[in-house]
Protein backbone atom coordinates (compact mmCIF):
# COMPACT_ATOMS: atom_id res chain seq x y z
CA UNK A 1 0.00 0.00 0.00
CA UNK A 2 1.26 3.69 -1.03
CA UNK A 3 1.99 5.35 2.46
CA UNK A 4 1.56 8.90 2.16
CA UNK A 5 3.25 11.22 4.63
CA UNK A 6 0.40 14.03 4.50
CA UNK A 7 1.66 17.51 5.38
CA UNK A 8 5.38 15.55 5.07
CA UNK A 9 4.93 14.76 8.77
CA UNK A 10 7.87 12.73 10.30
CA UNK A 11 9.86 12.97 7.04
CA UNK A 12 13.50 13.39 7.25
CA UNK A 13 15.13 14.92 4.30
CA UNK A 14 17.79 16.35 5.47
CA UNK A 15 20.91 16.35 8.17
CA UNK A 16 21.01 19.51 11.26
CA UNK A 17 23.86 20.37 13.52
CA UNK A 18 21.24 23.68 14.31
CA UNK A 19 18.26 22.50 16.29
CA UNK A 20 16.83 19.75 18.35
CA UNK A 21 13.14 19.14 19.36
CA UNK A 22 11.86 16.64 21.09
CA UNK A 23 8.19 17.34 20.56
CA UNK A 24 6.66 14.48 23.58
CA UNK A 25 9.14 16.27 26.19
CA UNK A 26 8.98 19.94 25.11
CA UNK A 27 12.60 20.13 24.69
CA UNK A 28 14.45 22.50 22.35
CA UNK A 29 17.90 22.98 22.13
CA UNK A 30 20.10 25.46 19.54
CA UNK A 31 23.36 23.41 19.12
CA UNK A 32 22.48 21.36 21.73
CA UNK A 33 21.93 24.33 24.49
CA UNK A 34 18.67 24.39 25.82
CA UNK A 35 16.70 27.23 24.75
CA UNK A 36 16.09 28.38 28.42
CA UNK A 37 19.70 28.65 28.77
CA UNK A 38 19.65 30.91 25.18
CA UNK A 39 17.12 33.22 26.75
CA UNK A 40 18.23 33.80 30.27
CA UNK A 41 22.31 34.22 29.25
CA UNK A 42 22.81 34.95 25.66
CA UNK A 43 21.91 37.54 23.33
CA UNK A 44 19.90 37.87 19.36
CA UNK A 45 23.07 38.63 18.32
CA UNK A 46 25.38 35.78 19.68
CA UNK A 47 22.27 33.19 19.15
CA UNK A 48 21.95 34.44 15.25
CA UNK A 49 25.96 34.07 14.82
CA UNK A 50 26.04 30.49 16.46
CA UNK A 51 23.14 29.80 13.57
CA UNK A 52 24.89 31.06 10.90
CA UNK A 53 28.20 29.05 11.97
CA UNK A 54 26.66 26.29 13.62
CA UNK A 55 28.96 26.79 16.82
CA UNK A 56 30.23 29.04 19.51
CA UNK A 57 31.69 32.33 18.79
CA UNK A 58 34.67 33.31 20.65
CA UNK A 59 34.31 36.88 22.24
CA UNK A 60 36.49 38.31 19.17
CA UNK A 61 33.76 36.83 16.85
CA UNK A 62 30.78 38.16 18.48
CA UNK A 63 32.53 41.41 18.49
CA UNK A 64 33.10 41.54 14.90
CA UNK A 65 29.80 40.29 14.45
CA UNK A 66 28.07 42.88 16.39
CA UNK A 67 30.26 45.26 14.54
CA UNK A 68 28.91 44.05 11.37
CA UNK A 69 25.32 44.37 12.16
CA UNK A 70 25.81 47.49 13.64
CA UNK A 71 27.48 49.32 10.45
CA UNK A 72 24.83 47.64 8.31
CA UNK A 73 22.00 48.59 10.05
CA UNK A 74 20.51 51.55 7.66
CA UNK A 75 18.68 50.60 4.44
CA UNK A 76 19.33 52.14 1.08
CA UNK A 77 17.59 55.61 0.16
CA UNK A 78 15.85 53.67 -2.69
CA UNK A 79 13.91 51.36 -0.06
CA UNK A 80 12.93 53.62 2.37
CA UNK A 81 11.35 55.74 -0.55
CA UNK A 82 10.02 52.84 -1.49
CA UNK A 83 8.55 52.12 2.00
CA UNK A 84 6.71 55.53 1.84
CA UNK A 85 5.17 55.34 -1.05
CA UNK A 86 3.72 52.04 -0.57
CA UNK A 87 -0.03 52.68 0.13
CA UNK A 88 -1.55 52.94 3.39
CA UNK A 89 -3.19 50.21 5.12
CA UNK A 90 -1.47 47.16 3.63
CA UNK A 91 -0.33 43.81 5.50
CA UNK A 92 3.13 44.75 6.90
CA UNK A 93 3.71 41.12 6.44
CA UNK A 94 3.04 41.99 2.35
CA UNK A 95 5.11 45.02 2.40
CA UNK A 96 7.98 43.72 4.01
CA UNK A 97 7.87 40.64 1.51
CA UNK A 98 7.90 43.52 -1.06
CA UNK A 99 10.66 45.67 0.60
CA UNK A 100 13.30 42.38 1.18
CA UNK A 101 12.22 41.95 -2.72
CA UNK A 102 13.30 45.42 -3.66
CA UNK A 103 16.49 45.46 -1.10
CA UNK A 104 17.39 42.56 -3.48
CA UNK A 105 17.61 44.65 -6.08
CA UNK A 106 20.28 47.28 -4.67
CA UNK A 107 22.18 44.38 -3.50
CA UNK A 108 25.59 43.92 -6.50
CA UNK A 109 26.35 41.02 -4.55
CA UNK A 110 22.66 39.54 -4.60
CA UNK A 111 23.24 36.54 -7.18
CA UNK A 112 26.43 35.44 -5.91
CA UNK A 113 25.28 32.37 -4.02
CA UNK A 114 29.33 31.34 -3.09
CA UNK A 115 28.78 30.40 0.75
CA UNK A 116 30.80 33.35 1.54
CA UNK A 117 28.84 35.75 -0.26
CA UNK A 118 25.45 33.58 1.34
CA UNK A 119 27.14 34.62 4.57
CA UNK A 120 27.63 38.41 4.15
CA UNK A 121 24.13 39.09 2.66
CA UNK A 122 22.66 36.74 6.03
CA UNK A 123 24.36 39.36 7.98
CA UNK A 124 22.93 42.31 5.99
CA UNK A 125 19.13 40.85 6.09
CA UNK A 126 19.96 40.19 9.92
CA UNK A 127 20.54 44.24 10.43
CA UNK A 128 18.49 45.29 7.74
CA UNK A 129 15.02 43.35 8.81
CA UNK A 130 15.10 45.79 11.72
CA UNK A 131 15.38 49.06 10.08
CA UNK A 132 12.98 47.64 6.98
CA UNK A 133 9.96 46.54 10.26
CA UNK A 134 10.26 49.71 11.89
CA UNK A 135 9.85 52.29 8.87
CA UNK A 136 7.03 50.09 7.49
CA UNK A 137 5.71 50.56 10.74
CA UNK A 138 6.37 54.46 10.94
CA UNK A 139 5.23 54.82 7.59
CA UNK A 140 2.23 53.31 8.06
CA UNK A 141 1.23 55.06 11.12
CA UNK A 142 2.04 58.41 9.03
CA UNK A 143 5.37 58.98 11.22
CA UNK A 144 8.50 59.60 10.12
CA UNK A 145 11.83 57.03 9.70
CA UNK A 146 14.04 57.13 12.75
CA UNK A 147 17.05 56.11 11.42
CA UNK A 148 19.06 53.12 12.88
CA UNK A 149 21.69 54.08 16.05
CA UNK A 150 24.98 52.31 16.33
CA UNK A 151 25.20 52.05 20.14
CA UNK A 152 22.37 50.21 20.66
CA UNK A 153 21.93 47.06 20.75
CA UNK A 154 19.98 44.95 18.01
CA UNK A 155 16.47 44.50 20.15
CA UNK A 156 17.29 48.34 21.59
CA UNK A 157 17.92 49.67 18.66
CA UNK A 158 14.78 48.36 16.96
CA UNK A 159 12.59 49.64 19.80
CA UNK A 160 14.37 52.93 19.64
CA UNK A 161 13.76 52.90 15.38
CA UNK A 162 9.83 51.89 15.95
CA UNK A 163 9.11 54.14 18.95
CA UNK A 164 11.34 57.20 18.48
CA UNK A 165 12.68 56.81 22.01
CA UNK A 166 15.34 55.03 23.75
CA UNK A 167 13.83 51.73 25.70
CA UNK A 168 14.86 51.12 29.18
CA UNK A 169 17.19 48.53 29.79
CA UNK A 170 14.47 46.20 30.91
CA UNK A 171 12.54 46.89 27.85
CA UNK A 172 15.23 46.42 25.36
CA UNK A 173 15.78 42.57 27.47
CA UNK A 174 12.65 41.59 27.23
CA UNK A 175 12.35 42.28 23.46
CA UNK A 176 16.01 40.20 23.02
CA UNK A 177 14.61 37.11 24.82
CA UNK A 178 11.81 37.28 22.62
CA UNK A 179 13.93 37.26 19.97
CA UNK A 180 15.72 34.45 21.06
CA UNK A 181 12.99 32.34 21.86
CA UNK A 182 11.76 33.01 17.70
CA UNK A 183 14.93 32.67 16.20
CA UNK A 184 14.99 29.12 14.53
CA UNK A 185 12.86 26.05 14.86
CA UNK A 186 14.34 23.43 12.98
CA UNK A 187 12.04 22.22 9.64
CA UNK A 188 8.95 24.65 10.38
CA UNK A 189 7.50 25.73 6.92
CA UNK A 190 8.79 28.59 6.00
CA UNK A 191 12.79 27.94 7.10
CA UNK A 192 11.61 24.37 4.39
CA UNK A 193 10.25 26.90 1.96
CA UNK A 194 13.65 28.75 2.19
CA UNK A 195 15.26 25.82 1.70
CA UNK A 196 13.34 24.27 -0.93
CA UNK A 197 13.91 27.94 -2.77
CA UNK A 198 17.59 27.52 -2.02
CA UNK A 199 17.79 23.78 -3.64
CA UNK A 200 17.32 25.12 -6.60
CA UNK A 201 20.60 27.26 -6.13
CA UNK A 202 18.47 30.31 -5.91
CA UNK A 203 19.79 33.59 -4.54
CA UNK A 204 19.47 34.25 -0.94
CA UNK A 205 16.70 37.06 -1.39
CA UNK A 206 14.76 34.71 -3.54
CA UNK A 207 14.80 32.35 -0.34
CA UNK A 208 13.91 35.17 2.07
CA UNK A 209 10.98 36.13 0.37
CA UNK A 210 9.66 32.36 -0.01
CA UNK A 211 10.36 32.56 3.32
CA UNK A 212 8.29 35.72 4.69
CA UNK A 213 5.28 34.52 2.11
CA UNK A 214 5.24 31.46 4.18
CA UNK A 215 5.55 32.47 7.63
CA UNK A 216 2.33 34.95 7.07
CA UNK A 217 -0.04 32.04 6.77
CA UNK A 218 -2.47 31.84 10.22
CA UNK A 219 -1.17 28.36 11.10
CA UNK A 220 2.55 29.13 11.38
CA UNK A 221 3.60 32.83 12.41
CA UNK A 222 0.14 34.41 11.42
CA UNK A 223 -1.01 33.02 14.48
CA UNK A 224 0.82 35.27 17.08
CA UNK A 225 -1.53 38.36 15.42
CA UNK A 226 -4.67 36.34 15.39
CA UNK A 227 -4.67 35.65 19.40
CA UNK A 228 -4.93 38.90 19.59
CA UNK A 229 -7.56 39.57 17.39
CA UNK A 230 -9.15 35.91 19.84
CA UNK A 231 -8.46 38.37 22.39
CA UNK A 232 -10.71 41.17 21.66
CA UNK A 233 -13.42 39.05 20.68
CA UNK A 234 -13.42 37.76 24.06
CA UNK A 235 -13.25 40.98 25.24
CA UNK A 236 -12.93 39.79 29.23
CA UNK A 237 -12.58 36.71 31.13
CA UNK A 238 -15.98 35.78 32.05
CA UNK A 239 -16.49 35.53 28.40
CA UNK A 240 -13.69 33.06 27.62
CA UNK A 241 -14.94 29.84 28.46
CA UNK A 242 -17.93 30.19 26.50
CA UNK A 243 -15.81 31.75 23.77
CA UNK A 244 -13.60 28.86 23.19
CA UNK A 245 -16.62 26.17 24.37
CA UNK A 246 -18.13 27.73 21.07
CA UNK A 247 -15.95 27.61 18.71
CA UNK A 248 -14.59 23.61 19.62
CA UNK A 249 -18.09 22.83 19.07
CA UNK A 250 -18.59 24.34 16.01
CA UNK A 251 -14.90 22.74 15.26
CA UNK A 252 -12.81 25.61 14.91
CA UNK A 253 -9.05 26.31 15.56
CA UNK A 254 -8.18 27.91 18.68
CA UNK A 255 -5.13 30.15 17.30
CA UNK A 256 -1.79 30.07 19.41
CA UNK A 257 -2.70 26.52 20.60
CA UNK A 258 -1.57 22.85 18.94
CA UNK A 259 1.92 22.60 17.09
CA UNK A 260 3.10 19.47 14.86
CA UNK A 261 6.11 18.63 16.88
CA UNK A 262 5.12 19.67 20.48
CA UNK A 263 2.60 17.58 21.81
CA UNK A 264 3.02 17.85 26.04
CA UNK A 265 4.20 21.70 25.59
CA UNK A 266 5.89 23.88 23.78
CA UNK A 267 9.41 25.47 26.27
CA UNK A 268 9.13 29.01 24.46
CA UNK A 269 5.51 29.54 25.49
CA UNK A 270 6.04 28.33 28.93
CA UNK A 271 9.06 31.25 29.76
CA UNK A 272 6.67 33.82 27.45
CA UNK A 273 4.35 33.00 29.71
CA UNK A 274 6.32 34.00 32.58
CA UNK A 275 7.08 37.18 30.92
CA UNK A 276 3.39 37.89 29.97
CA UNK A 277 2.93 37.64 33.76
CA UNK A 278 5.14 39.76 34.87
CA UNK A 279 3.84 42.05 31.95
CA UNK A 280 -0.36 41.40 33.71
CA UNK A 281 1.31 42.45 37.38
CA UNK A 282 1.72 45.81 35.83
CA UNK A 283 -1.04 48.53 36.56
CA UNK A 284 -3.87 47.83 34.20
CA UNK A 285 -2.60 44.90 32.18
CA UNK A 286 -4.13 42.48 33.20
CA UNK A 287 -7.40 41.25 31.36
CA UNK A 288 -5.35 40.04 28.31
CA UNK A 289 -3.34 37.93 30.43
CA UNK A 290 -6.36 36.97 32.65
CA UNK A 291 -8.14 35.91 29.14
CA UNK A 292 -5.05 33.69 27.86
CA UNK A 293 -5.11 31.40 31.20
CA UNK A 294 -8.82 30.90 30.88
CA UNK A 295 -8.62 30.29 27.42
CA UNK A 296 -4.84 27.61 28.13
CA UNK A 297 -6.71 26.07 30.85
CA UNK A 298 -10.34 25.15 28.69
CA UNK A 299 -8.01 24.50 26.14
CA UNK A 300 -6.13 22.04 27.78
CA UNK A 301 -9.08 20.93 29.52
CA UNK A 302 -11.11 19.36 26.64
CA UNK A 303 -8.31 18.91 23.95
CA UNK A 304 -5.40 18.46 26.23
CA UNK A 305 -5.78 15.06 25.73
CA UNK A 306 -5.19 14.92 22.03
CA UNK A 307 -1.59 16.71 22.65
CA UNK A 308 -3.03 20.71 22.11
CA UNK A 309 -1.30 22.76 24.28
CA UNK A 310 -0.50 26.81 23.96
CA UNK A 311 2.62 27.66 21.64
CA UNK A 312 5.23 29.88 20.97
CA UNK A 313 2.30 32.29 19.13
CA UNK A 314 0.14 32.26 22.23
CA UNK A 315 1.32 34.24 24.99
CA UNK A 316 3.98 36.75 22.81
CA UNK A 317 1.88 38.88 21.71
CA UNK A 318 0.63 40.35 25.08
CA UNK A 319 4.76 40.70 25.71
CA UNK A 320 4.83 42.99 22.33
CA UNK A 321 1.76 44.39 23.15
CA UNK A 322 3.78 46.28 26.22
CA UNK A 323 6.86 46.97 24.11
CA UNK A 324 3.78 49.49 22.24
CA UNK A 325 3.77 46.82 19.27
CA UNK A 326 0.46 46.67 17.66
CA UNK A 327 -1.12 42.72 16.58
CA UNK A 328 -0.48 43.76 12.87
CA UNK A 329 3.08 43.98 12.99
CA UNK A 330 3.54 40.97 15.69
CA UNK A 331 3.96 38.37 12.77
CA UNK A 332 6.65 40.92 11.19
CA UNK A 333 8.43 40.67 14.50
CA UNK A 334 8.52 37.11 14.10
CA UNK A 335 10.40 37.62 11.00
CA UNK A 336 12.51 39.80 12.19
CA UNK A 337 13.93 37.13 14.82
CA UNK A 338 13.27 33.74 12.52
CA UNK A 339 15.47 35.89 9.55
CA UNK A 340 18.43 34.65 11.21
CA UNK A 341 17.20 30.46 11.54
CA UNK A 342 16.20 31.23 7.23
CA UNK A 343 19.80 32.87 6.78
CA UNK A 344 21.40 29.95 8.86
CA UNK A 345 19.34 26.48 7.67
CA UNK A 346 19.83 27.80 3.84
CA UNK A 347 23.69 27.71 4.51
CA UNK A 348 24.04 24.55 6.17
CA UNK A 349 21.82 23.22 3.05
CA UNK A 350 23.45 24.66 0.28
CA UNK A 351 26.61 23.12 1.99
CA UNK A 352 25.54 19.94 0.64
CA UNK A 353 22.78 20.55 -1.38
CA UNK A 354 20.23 18.50 -3.05
CA UNK A 355 17.46 19.78 -4.89
CA UNK A 356 14.10 19.20 -3.20
CA UNK A 357 11.42 17.63 -5.06
CA UNK A 358 8.86 15.46 -3.56
CA UNK A 359 6.30 13.56 -4.98
CA UNK A 360 2.37 12.91 -5.09
CA UNK A 361 0.33 9.73 -5.30
CA UNK A 362 -2.06 10.06 -8.35
CA UNK A 363 -5.62 9.31 -7.87
CA UNK A 364 -6.69 11.70 -11.08
CA UNK A 365 -7.64 10.34 -14.88
CA UNK A 366 -5.62 7.81 -16.54
CA UNK A 367 -6.04 7.55 -20.48
CA UNK A 368 -8.28 9.93 -21.05
CA UNK A 369 -8.84 11.84 -24.38
CA UNK A 370 -8.63 15.08 -25.37
CA UNK A 371 -12.01 16.85 -25.62
CA UNK A 372 -12.83 19.81 -28.11
CA UNK A 373 -14.08 22.49 -26.36
CA UNK A 374 -17.08 22.82 -28.63
CA UNK A 375 -17.93 19.15 -27.84
CA UNK A 376 -17.85 19.86 -23.88
CA UNK A 377 -20.42 19.97 -21.59
C1 LIG B 1 5.08 29.38 15.10
C2 LIG B 1 4.16 28.35 14.72
O1 LIG B 1 4.01 28.08 13.56
S1 LIG B 1 3.38 27.53 15.96
C3 LIG B 1 1.80 27.12 15.25
C4 LIG B 1 0.98 28.36 15.05
N1 LIG B 1 -0.35 28.04 14.52
C5 LIG B 1 -1.45 28.11 15.26
O2 LIG B 1 -1.43 28.43 16.44
C6 LIG B 1 -2.73 27.78 14.54
C7 LIG B 1 -3.59 26.82 15.33
N2 LIG B 1 -2.99 25.49 15.33
C8 LIG B 1 -3.14 24.62 14.27
O3 LIG B 1 -3.80 24.92 13.27
C9 LIG B 1 -2.44 23.27 14.34
O4 LIG B 1 -2.25 22.89 15.67
C10 LIG B 1 -1.10 23.28 13.57
C11 LIG B 1 -1.37 23.60 12.10
C12 LIG B 1 -0.15 24.30 14.16
C13 LIG B 1 -0.41 21.94 13.66
O5 LIG B 1 -1.31 20.98 13.47
P1 LIG B 1 -1.14 19.62 12.64
O6 LIG B 1 -0.03 18.82 13.15
O7 LIG B 1 -1.13 19.90 11.19
O8 LIG B 1 -2.47 18.97 13.07
P2 LIG B 1 -3.88 19.16 12.38
O9 LIG B 1 -4.17 20.55 11.98
O10 LIG B 1 -3.94 18.10 11.34
O11 LIG B 1 -4.80 18.83 13.63
C14 LIG B 1 -4.96 17.51 14.18
C15 LIG B 1 -6.27 17.49 14.95
O12 LIG B 1 -6.16 18.37 16.08
C16 LIG B 1 -7.09 19.45 15.95
N3 LIG B 1 -6.41 20.70 16.25
C17 LIG B 1 -5.13 21.02 15.98
N4 LIG B 1 -4.87 22.28 16.36
C18 LIG B 1 -6.03 22.76 16.87
C19 LIG B 1 -6.40 24.01 17.39
N5 LIG B 1 -5.52 25.02 17.44
N6 LIG B 1 -7.66 24.18 17.82
C20 LIG B 1 -8.56 23.16 17.75
N7 LIG B 1 -8.26 21.95 17.26
C21 LIG B 1 -7.01 21.75 16.82
C22 LIG B 1 -7.51 19.45 14.47
O13 LIG B 1 -8.77 20.02 14.27
C23 LIG B 1 -7.45 18.00 14.12
O14 LIG B 1 -8.61 17.40 14.58
P3 LIG B 1 -9.29 16.17 13.76
O15 LIG B 1 -8.30 15.05 13.82
O16 LIG B 1 -10.54 15.91 14.51
O17 LIG B 1 -9.51 16.67 12.36
O1 LIG C 1 8.13 24.39 14.09
C1 LIG C 1 7.02 24.69 13.63
O2 LIG C 1 6.34 23.93 12.91
C2 LIG C 1 6.41 25.99 13.93
C3 LIG C 1 7.09 26.73 15.02
O3 LIG C 1 6.87 26.51 16.17
C4 LIG C 1 8.10 27.72 14.67
O4 LIG C 1 8.38 27.88 13.47
O5 LIG C 1 8.66 28.36 15.57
Amino acid sequence: MTMIAKGLEGVLFTESKLTFINGAEGVLTHLGIPIQEWAEKSTFEELSLALLDAELPTAEELARFDAELKANRAIPREVEDLIRNMPKGVNPMQALRTAVSYLGLTDAESEDVTPEARRAISIRLIAQFATIIAAINRVQEGQDIVAPRADLTHAGNYLYMLNGKEPTAEQARLFDIALILHADHGMNASTFTAIATSSTISDMYSCIVSAIGALKGPLHGGANEQVMVMLDEVGSPENAVDYITDKLNRKEKIMGVGHRVYKNFDPRSRVLRDYAAHVAGKEGKSNYYQILETIEKTVVDRIGDRGIYPNVDFYSGTVYADLGIKKEYFTPIFALARISGWCASVIEYSKNNRLLRPDAYYIGQKNARYVDLKDRK
